[in-house]
């Protein structure tokens, strides 16, 4: 099993990886302890959007977690392999209400004309950075282990099993996160995408403020990701026939180029749902043991700004 170490971070999803990153840059020696590849993971299927309107709590941390992610995504984005690229797109809403006012704040912020709208009640350009996930978890990997770091396959059966690797343990695991530190306030919240080959699209679309379904779609080079839908409380990782043909219809009536987009692949992914992220150190017997899950469908945007608090709480 692990060598010695300052740090185990169960975990190897975005926020597992970004918080053994950041650990390690900052001189604490951390290993990644993950049930799966990183490729694997719910991370992999993520959009993955990382501007936008915060609707996450704890409300002021999660504004100051996603203005510093945005700053290192800013800068990823002038990196060629990162995965990360920063785009034009629209935002749009089938609510009532127009624009909201914070809107207008938002980088290359824009009105649509009517028929940017695509038969939505209200929607915006704005610019964002958005990431690749498969090629952006490559990345964090290669960039954990130039850190010194190091990612061993292994499932534990608790957060205590790592306390003899390391005096620190940080529970980075997503929905399972919740079950390994009994806090039976998270709910996986199931969401599929279908990846089709790119018929020349660069804009992303994203419908916000919609319940269990959702239109969008995120060009990543040759491949775009179509989404979306979001179920609470279903574990069920097979993709469903019927959801996949709802996601294809829905997306070409914006943009009739994804008609006749030949699929590659359909993914889904089990966002760790929880009425508030649980970024803290508890009190246990053994060694010291951090929290950092429960992100539901923002765990991307906000993994720069949460990996750095945990930095803090370690070093303390
Ligand atoms: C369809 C969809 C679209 C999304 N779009 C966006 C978006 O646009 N922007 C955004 O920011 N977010 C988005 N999200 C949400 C985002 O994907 C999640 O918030 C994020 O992936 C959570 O990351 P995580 O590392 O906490 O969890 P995960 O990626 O689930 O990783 C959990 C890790 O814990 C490991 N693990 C679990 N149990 C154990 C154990 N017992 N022992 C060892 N290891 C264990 C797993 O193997 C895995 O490595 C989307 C999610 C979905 C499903």
């Amino acid at each position: 099993m692990a060598q010695h170490a300052d740090v185990v971070v169960v975990g190897g999803g975005v926020v597992g990886l970004t918080t053994a990153i950041a650990l390690n840059e900052a001189g604490l020696r951390t290993v990644v302890w993950t049930a799966e590849v990183p490729r694997q993971t719910t991370s992999a299927v993520a959009g993955a959007l990382l501007g936008g309107p915060v609707m996450t709590e704890p409300r002021d941390d999660a504004v100051r977690w996603q203005k510093t992610g945005l700053e290192i995504f800013d800068e990823l984005a002038t990196h060629p392999h990162s995965g990360v690229t920063a785009a034009r797109g629209r935002l749009v809403t089938r609510m009532d209400g127009g624009t909201p006012p914070w809107a207008r704040d938002l980088p290359g912020f824009a009105e649509c004309s009517p028929d940017e709208l695509a038969g939505f009640k209200a929607g915006f350009w704005i610019t964002s950075p958005i990431a690749d996930m498969p090629c952006y978890l490559d990345y964090l990997v290669d960039r954990l282990c130039r850190s010194g770091g190091d990612i061993e396959i292994c499932t534990v059966a608790s957060l205590e099993q790592p306390t003899s690797h390391a005096p620190i343990v940080v529970n980075c695991a997503g929905v399972a996160g919740g079950t390994l530190a009994c806090d039976d306030s998270v709910t996986p919240v199931r969401g599929q995408h279908v990846v089709v080959e790119n018929p020349g699209l660069t804009e992303f679309f994203y419908e916000g403020g919609a319940d269990d379904d959702w239109t969008g779609f995120f060009p990543h080079g040759d491949r775009v990701v179509l989404g979306g839908n979001a179920r609470k409380g279903d574990w069920n990782l097979e993709p469903d026939e019927a959801q996949t043909a709802d996601i294809l219809r829905r997306c070409a009536e914006v943009e009739p180029r994804l008609a006749d987009a030949p699929v590659i692949k359909v993914d889904v992914g089990l966002r760790p749902g929880r009425p508030s992220i649980r970024l803290e150190e508890q009190q246990v017997d053994e060694g010291r043991l951090i929290h950092n899950y429960g992100h539901g469908g923002v765990g991307v945007s906000m993994s720069w700004g949460c990996a750095l608090d945990v930095v803090k709480l370690a070093s303390a």
